[in-house]
Protein backbone atom coordinates (compact mmCIF):
# COMPACT_ATOMS: atom_id res chain seq x y z
CA UNK A 1 0.00 0.00 0.00
CA UNK A 2 1.25 3.00 -0.83
CA UNK A 3 2.17 5.55 2.10
CA UNK A 4 0.28 8.79 2.44
CA UNK A 5 2.01 12.00 1.39
CA UNK A 6 3.14 14.29 4.21
CA UNK A 7 1.96 17.34 1.97
CA UNK A 8 -0.35 16.70 -0.74
CA UNK A 9 -1.89 20.20 -2.48
CA UNK A 10 -4.72 20.22 -4.89
CA UNK A 11 -5.45 23.37 -7.42
CA UNK A 12 -4.77 25.41 -4.41
CA UNK A 13 -5.85 29.20 -5.30
CA UNK A 14 -5.74 32.18 -2.77
CA UNK A 15 -6.55 35.41 -3.59
CA UNK A 16 -6.42 38.99 -2.00
CA UNK A 17 -8.93 41.41 -2.99
CA UNK A 18 -7.92 41.60 -7.15
CA UNK A 19 -4.44 39.75 -6.31
CA UNK A 20 -4.24 36.37 -7.68
CA UNK A 21 -1.44 35.17 -4.48
CA UNK A 22 -1.35 31.59 -6.05
CA UNK A 23 -3.47 30.03 -8.87
CA UNK A 24 -3.75 26.41 -9.04
CA UNK A 25 -1.05 25.13 -7.35
CA UNK A 26 -0.22 21.56 -7.30
CA UNK A 27 2.28 19.77 -5.30
CA UNK A 28 3.24 16.14 -3.39
CA UNK A 29 5.88 16.29 -0.77
CA UNK A 30 6.75 12.65 0.86
CA UNK A 31 7.09 11.26 3.98
CA UNK A 32 11.16 12.24 5.38
CA UNK A 33 11.63 14.20 1.92
CA UNK A 34 13.93 17.66 2.59
CA UNK A 35 12.09 20.25 -0.07
CA UNK A 36 12.74 23.45 -1.15
CA UNK A 37 10.31 25.54 -2.12
CA UNK A 38 11.99 28.66 -4.38
CA UNK A 39 10.43 31.24 -6.09
CA UNK A 40 11.13 35.68 -6.42
CA UNK A 41 9.55 37.95 -4.08
CA UNK A 42 5.65 37.73 -3.88
CA UNK A 43 5.99 34.43 -6.29
CA UNK A 44 3.32 33.48 -3.34
CA UNK A 45 5.75 30.87 -1.34
CA UNK A 46 4.90 32.06 2.30
CA UNK A 47 0.94 32.20 1.04
CA UNK A 48 1.05 28.51 0.32
CA UNK A 49 3.38 27.83 4.12
CA UNK A 50 0.52 29.77 6.04
CA UNK A 51 -2.39 27.54 4.29
CA UNK A 52 -0.87 24.48 4.78
CA UNK A 53 -0.46 25.82 8.77
CA UNK A 54 -3.87 26.29 8.78
CA UNK A 55 -3.02 29.86 9.37
CA UNK A 56 -4.31 31.35 6.23
CA UNK A 57 -7.23 29.93 4.13
CA UNK A 58 -7.89 29.04 0.79
CA UNK A 59 -9.63 30.53 -1.81
CA UNK A 60 -10.31 27.50 -3.51
CA UNK A 61 -8.42 23.89 -4.02
CA UNK A 62 -7.56 21.76 -1.06
CA UNK A 63 -4.26 21.07 0.87
CA UNK A 64 -4.13 17.48 3.18
CA UNK A 65 -1.21 17.44 5.36
CA UNK A 66 -0.04 13.90 7.14
CA UNK A 67 -3.80 13.44 4.99
CA UNK A 68 -5.87 15.64 6.99
CA UNK A 69 -7.70 18.20 4.83
CA UNK A 70 -6.42 21.78 6.39
CA UNK A 71 -9.65 23.04 5.76
CA UNK A 72 -12.03 20.45 7.53
CA UNK A 73 -9.24 20.46 10.32
CA UNK A 74 -7.26 23.06 10.89
CA UNK A 75 -6.51 22.41 14.46
CA UNK A 76 -5.49 18.87 14.27
CA UNK A 77 -2.94 20.05 11.32
CA UNK A 78 -1.19 22.70 13.69
CA UNK A 79 -0.24 19.63 15.43
CA UNK A 80 1.55 17.52 12.61
CA UNK A 81 3.34 20.59 11.50
CA UNK A 82 5.62 22.55 12.93
CA UNK A 83 5.60 26.55 11.08
CA UNK A 84 8.47 28.74 11.20
CA UNK A 85 7.27 32.45 10.03
CA UNK A 86 9.32 34.43 7.77
CA UNK A 87 10.97 37.37 10.20
CA UNK A 88 9.76 35.05 13.14
CA UNK A 89 8.67 37.82 15.65
CA UNK A 90 10.19 36.92 19.51
CA UNK A 91 9.48 38.52 22.67
CA UNK A 92 12.65 40.53 23.55
CA UNK A 93 12.51 40.32 27.44
CA UNK A 94 11.93 36.47 27.88
CA UNK A 95 14.99 33.86 28.71
CA UNK A 96 14.95 30.93 25.34
CA UNK A 97 14.16 28.31 27.90
CA UNK A 98 11.17 30.40 29.84
CA UNK A 99 9.89 31.20 26.00
CA UNK A 100 9.94 27.67 24.80
CA UNK A 101 8.28 26.24 27.90
CA UNK A 102 5.35 28.59 27.22
CA UNK A 103 4.94 28.37 23.54
CA UNK A 104 5.32 24.53 24.35
CA UNK A 105 2.12 24.79 26.65
CA UNK A 106 0.62 26.69 24.50
CA UNK A 107 0.81 23.68 21.97
CA UNK A 108 -0.49 21.57 24.60
CA UNK A 109 2.32 20.02 25.13
CA UNK A 110 1.23 17.71 28.68
CA UNK A 111 3.26 19.44 32.10
CA UNK A 112 5.31 15.78 32.64
CA UNK A 113 6.64 15.78 29.42
CA UNK A 114 6.88 20.06 28.97
CA UNK A 115 11.05 19.89 30.39
CA UNK A 116 11.88 17.38 28.19
CA UNK A 117 10.37 18.13 25.16
CA UNK A 118 11.79 21.83 25.69
CA UNK A 119 14.93 20.35 26.32
CA UNK A 120 15.15 18.11 23.26
CA UNK A 121 14.47 20.65 21.19
CA UNK A 122 17.02 23.33 22.18
CA UNK A 123 19.63 20.09 21.96
CA UNK A 124 19.07 19.44 18.14
CA UNK A 125 19.09 23.06 17.55
CA UNK A 126 22.39 24.15 19.91
CA UNK A 127 21.02 25.85 22.74
CA UNK A 128 20.90 23.96 25.37
CA UNK A 129 24.65 24.51 26.18
CA UNK A 130 24.86 28.04 24.75
CA UNK A 131 21.87 29.75 24.84
CA UNK A 132 19.12 28.19 27.47
CA UNK A 133 19.33 30.98 30.21
CA UNK A 134 19.99 34.03 27.36
CA UNK A 135 17.68 36.65 26.83
CA UNK A 136 16.22 36.37 23.61
CA UNK A 137 16.98 40.19 23.11
CA UNK A 138 20.45 39.66 23.16
CA UNK A 139 20.75 37.06 20.94
CA UNK A 140 22.37 37.28 17.32
CA UNK A 141 19.99 36.84 14.41
CA UNK A 142 21.57 32.90 13.94
CA UNK A 143 20.57 32.05 17.39
CA UNK A 144 17.16 34.38 17.24
CA UNK A 145 16.47 31.62 14.17
CA UNK A 146 17.74 28.64 15.86
CA UNK A 147 14.84 29.62 18.69
CA UNK A 148 12.77 29.72 16.05
CA UNK A 149 13.42 26.61 14.48
CA UNK A 150 13.24 24.84 18.02
CA UNK A 151 9.95 26.41 18.55
CA UNK A 152 8.80 24.54 15.32
CA UNK A 153 10.25 21.40 16.82
CA UNK A 154 8.00 21.24 19.94
CA UNK A 155 5.26 18.96 20.40
CA UNK A 156 7.30 16.59 17.92
CA UNK A 157 5.81 17.34 14.71
CA UNK A 158 6.16 15.11 10.99
CA UNK A 159 6.67 17.69 8.92
CA UNK A 160 8.15 21.18 9.96
CA UNK A 161 8.21 24.47 7.72
CA UNK A 162 10.46 27.46 7.54
CA UNK A 163 10.17 30.35 5.77
CA UNK A 164 13.61 31.87 4.84
CA UNK A 165 15.37 30.44 7.68
CA UNK A 166 18.39 31.56 6.52
CA UNK A 167 17.77 35.41 5.46
CA UNK A 168 20.23 38.03 7.00
CA UNK A 169 22.60 35.20 8.49
CA UNK A 170 26.10 35.49 7.91
CA UNK A 171 27.99 32.57 6.03
CA UNK A 172 29.01 31.12 9.65
CA UNK A 173 25.50 31.15 10.43
CA UNK A 174 24.00 29.66 7.49
CA UNK A 175 26.24 26.88 7.79
CA UNK A 176 25.22 26.12 11.59
CA UNK A 177 21.51 26.10 10.23
CA UNK A 178 22.38 24.17 7.14
CA UNK A 179 23.58 21.63 9.82
CA UNK A 180 20.83 22.17 11.74
CA UNK A 181 18.64 20.98 8.56
CA UNK A 182 20.91 18.34 7.90
CA UNK A 183 20.24 16.67 11.53
CA UNK A 184 16.58 17.00 11.21
CA UNK A 185 17.04 14.73 7.42
CA UNK A 186 15.61 11.06 7.78
CA UNK A 187 13.32 12.15 11.47
CA UNK A 188 11.02 14.66 9.93
CA UNK A 189 9.76 16.14 6.65
CA UNK A 190 11.00 19.67 5.85
CA UNK A 191 9.94 22.34 3.72
CA UNK A 192 12.10 25.30 3.54
CA UNK A 193 11.00 28.27 1.15
CA UNK A 194 13.81 30.49 0.30
CA UNK A 195 15.10 32.31 -3.08
CA UNK A 196 18.86 31.89 -1.48
CA UNK A 197 19.75 29.37 -3.93
CA UNK A 198 22.79 27.73 -3.20
CA UNK A 199 21.65 26.86 -0.11
CA UNK A 200 18.61 25.55 -1.26
CA UNK A 201 20.44 23.01 -3.36
CA UNK A 202 23.29 21.63 -0.39
CA UNK A 203 20.27 21.01 1.52
CA UNK A 204 17.42 19.64 -0.47
CA UNK A 205 16.46 16.49 -2.19
CA UNK A 206 13.93 17.71 -4.33
CA UNK A 207 12.99 21.32 -5.50
CA UNK A 208 9.66 22.94 -6.26
CA UNK A 209 9.41 26.31 -8.08
CA UNK A 210 6.79 28.58 -7.75
CA UNK A 211 6.70 32.30 -10.11
CA UNK A 212 3.92 34.38 -10.34
CA UNK A 213 1.55 32.34 -7.98
CA UNK A 214 2.15 29.20 -10.31
CA UNK A 215 4.32 26.11 -9.66
CA UNK A 216 6.94 26.13 -12.70
CA UNK A 217 9.09 23.62 -11.97
CA UNK A 218 9.91 20.42 -9.62
CA UNK A 219 12.14 17.73 -9.63
CA UNK A 220 15.31 16.95 -7.94
CA UNK A 221 18.42 19.43 -9.32
CA UNK A 222 19.46 17.21 -11.32
CA UNK A 223 15.61 16.28 -13.38
CA UNK A 224 15.71 20.10 -13.42
CA UNK A 225 18.90 20.00 -14.87
CA UNK A 226 18.12 17.51 -17.53
CA UNK A 227 14.49 19.55 -18.62
CA UNK A 228 15.58 23.24 -18.16
CA UNK A 229 19.47 23.20 -19.16
CA UNK A 230 20.06 19.97 -21.48
CA UNK A 231 23.49 18.95 -22.41
CA UNK A 232 27.10 18.61 -21.05
CA UNK A 233 28.89 20.98 -19.40
CA UNK A 234 32.94 21.33 -19.09
CA UNK A 235 35.45 24.18 -17.60
CA UNK A 236 38.37 24.69 -19.10
CA UNK A 237 41.25 26.33 -19.04
CA UNK A 238 43.30 27.37 -22.05
CA UNK A 239 46.34 29.56 -22.61
CA UNK A 240 47.61 31.44 -25.81
CA UNK A 241 45.11 32.68 -28.68
CA UNK A 242 42.42 31.38 -26.53
CA UNK A 243 39.55 33.61 -28.56
CA UNK A 244 39.90 30.71 -31.33
CA UNK A 245 38.82 28.50 -29.26
CA UNK A 246 35.04 28.01 -30.27
CA UNK A 247 36.46 28.19 -34.18
CA UNK A 248 38.37 24.89 -33.20
CA UNK A 249 36.39 23.24 -31.93
CA UNK A 250 33.59 24.28 -34.57
CA UNK A 251 36.18 23.17 -37.37
CA UNK A 252 36.42 19.84 -35.57
CA UNK A 253 32.71 19.28 -35.96
CA UNK A 254 31.94 20.20 -32.46
CA UNK A 255 28.34 21.38 -31.57
CA UNK A 256 29.70 23.04 -28.74
CA UNK A 257 28.59 27.08 -27.27
CA UNK A 258 31.05 28.92 -24.82
CA UNK A 259 28.56 30.59 -22.92
CA UNK A 260 31.03 31.65 -19.75
CA UNK A 261 35.02 33.40 -20.54
CA UNK A 262 36.84 34.38 -17.82
CA UNK A 263 40.05 36.03 -18.14
CA UNK A 264 42.17 34.44 -15.61
CA UNK A 265 45.37 37.03 -16.94
CA UNK A 266 46.32 38.11 -20.29
CA UNK A 267 47.66 34.75 -21.67
CA UNK A 268 45.22 32.78 -19.83
CA UNK A 269 41.07 32.19 -19.65
CA UNK A 270 38.55 29.65 -18.69
CA UNK A 271 35.42 29.18 -20.61
CA UNK A 272 32.46 27.37 -19.80
CA UNK A 273 31.21 24.73 -23.00
CA UNK A 274 27.88 23.45 -24.00
CA UNK A 275 27.79 20.63 -25.71
CA UNK A 276 24.23 19.55 -26.87
CA UNK A 277 25.22 16.13 -27.08
CA UNK A 278 24.31 14.29 -23.71
CA UNK A 279 26.85 10.92 -24.45
CA UNK A 280 30.49 13.13 -24.53
CA UNK A 281 33.02 12.42 -20.99
CA UNK A 282 35.35 15.26 -22.55
CA UNK A 283 37.41 12.93 -23.77
CA UNK A 284 36.71 14.20 -27.54
CA UNK A 285 37.43 17.69 -26.83
CA UNK A 286 40.65 17.14 -25.10
CA UNK A 287 41.46 15.24 -28.60
CA UNK A 288 40.37 18.38 -30.47
CA UNK A 289 42.02 21.17 -28.29
CA UNK A 290 45.36 19.26 -27.28
CA UNK A 291 46.16 19.05 -31.17
CA UNK A 292 46.03 23.09 -31.86
CA UNK A 293 49.11 24.79 -31.61
CA UNK A 294 47.63 28.14 -31.12
CA UNK A 295 46.93 27.45 -27.66
CA UNK A 296 47.76 24.80 -24.61
CA UNK A 297 44.76 23.12 -22.75
CA UNK A 298 45.45 23.46 -19.06
CA UNK A 299 42.67 21.66 -17.54
CA UNK A 300 38.94 20.39 -18.59
CA UNK A 301 36.40 19.39 -15.74
CA UNK A 302 33.00 18.50 -16.44
CA UNK A 303 30.43 21.33 -14.41
CA UNK A 304 27.02 21.19 -13.42
CA UNK A 305 25.27 24.45 -13.85
CA UNK A 306 23.97 25.62 -11.03
CA UNK A 307 20.61 26.10 -9.20
CA UNK A 308 20.41 29.74 -10.30
CA UNK A 309 20.66 28.95 -13.95
CA UNK A 310 18.04 26.37 -13.86
CA UNK A 311 16.02 28.98 -11.19
CA UNK A 312 16.23 31.69 -13.85
CA UNK A 313 15.89 29.55 -16.92
CA UNK A 314 12.54 27.96 -15.35
CA UNK A 315 10.64 31.60 -14.73
CA UNK A 316 11.79 32.70 -17.78
CA UNK A 317 10.31 30.02 -19.06
CA UNK A 318 6.55 30.82 -17.41
CA UNK A 319 6.85 34.24 -18.41
CA UNK A 320 7.51 33.43 -21.94
CA UNK A 321 4.67 31.10 -21.87
CA UNK A 322 2.12 33.74 -20.02
CA UNK A 323 3.10 36.22 -22.73
CA UNK A 324 2.60 33.60 -25.70
CA UNK A 325 -1.21 32.43 -23.97
CA UNK A 326 -2.02 36.48 -23.96
CA UNK A 327 -0.75 36.53 -27.82
CA UNK A 328 -3.36 33.18 -28.64
CA UNK A 329 -6.24 33.31 -25.98
CA UNK A 330 -8.81 34.47 -28.04
CA UNK A 331 -9.69 38.24 -27.59
CA UNK A 332 -13.42 39.80 -26.46
CA UNK A 333 -15.22 41.10 -29.50
CA UNK A 334 -14.80 44.51 -29.41
CA UNK A 335 -18.11 46.29 -28.52
CA UNK A 336 -20.81 46.87 -31.02
CA UNK A 337 -21.39 51.09 -31.11
CA UNK A 338 -25.09 51.76 -29.46
CA UNK A 339 -27.06 52.07 -32.54
CA UNK A 340 -28.33 55.46 -32.63
CA UNK A 341 -32.09 55.98 -31.76
CA UNK A 342 -33.26 58.10 -34.18
N1 LIG B 1 -2.39 39.87 3.27
C1 LIG B 1 -2.22 40.21 2.00
N2 LIG B 1 -2.96 41.17 1.43
C2 LIG B 1 -2.82 41.51 0.14
N3 LIG B 1 -1.91 40.95 -0.70
C3 LIG B 1 -1.11 39.99 -0.18
C4 LIG B 1 -1.23 39.57 1.19
N4 LIG B 1 -0.30 38.59 1.41
C5 LIG B 1 0.35 38.42 0.23
N5 LIG B 1 -0.14 39.26 -0.71
C6 LIG B 1 0.30 39.35 -2.11
O1 LIG B 1 0.33 38.05 -2.65
C7 LIG B 1 1.47 37.87 -3.49
C8 LIG B 1 2.30 36.69 -2.97
O2 LIG B 1 2.86 37.07 -1.71
P1 LIG B 1 3.74 36.09 -0.79
O3 LIG B 1 4.06 36.81 0.47
O4 LIG B 1 3.05 34.78 -0.69
O5 LIG B 1 5.03 35.92 -1.70
P2 LIG B 1 6.48 35.33 -1.29
O6 LIG B 1 6.87 34.42 -2.41
O7 LIG B 1 6.44 34.73 0.06
O8 LIG B 1 7.37 36.64 -1.32
P3 LIG B 1 8.63 37.06 -0.38
O9 LIG B 1 9.78 36.19 -0.80
O10 LIG B 1 8.83 38.47 -0.75
O11 LIG B 1 8.21 36.85 1.04
C9 LIG B 1 2.20 39.19 -3.49
O12 LIG B 1 1.78 39.91 -4.62
C10 LIG B 1 1.73 39.87 -2.21
O13 LIG B 1 1.77 41.26 -2.34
Amino acid sequence: MEETPSIHVRNLSRQFGPVSAIQNVNFTVNKGEVVGFLGPNGAGKSTTMRILSGILSASSGSAWVGGICVAQNPHEVKRKIGYMPENNPLPDDMRVVEYLRFRARLKEVPGRKLRETVQEAMEICDLARTARRKIIGTLSKGFRQRVGIADALLGKPEIIIMDEPTIGLDPHQIQGIRKLIDNLRGKLTVVISSHILPEIERCCDRVIVINRGRVVAAGTSQELRDEFIPGNRFLIELEGATEIAGLALSESGIDAAIIEETEVDEKRSKLVLRIESQNTDGSELIKVLSKRSEFTLLSLAPCEPTLEEIFLAATKRSWEETIEKKHTDPQPEPEKPAEANT
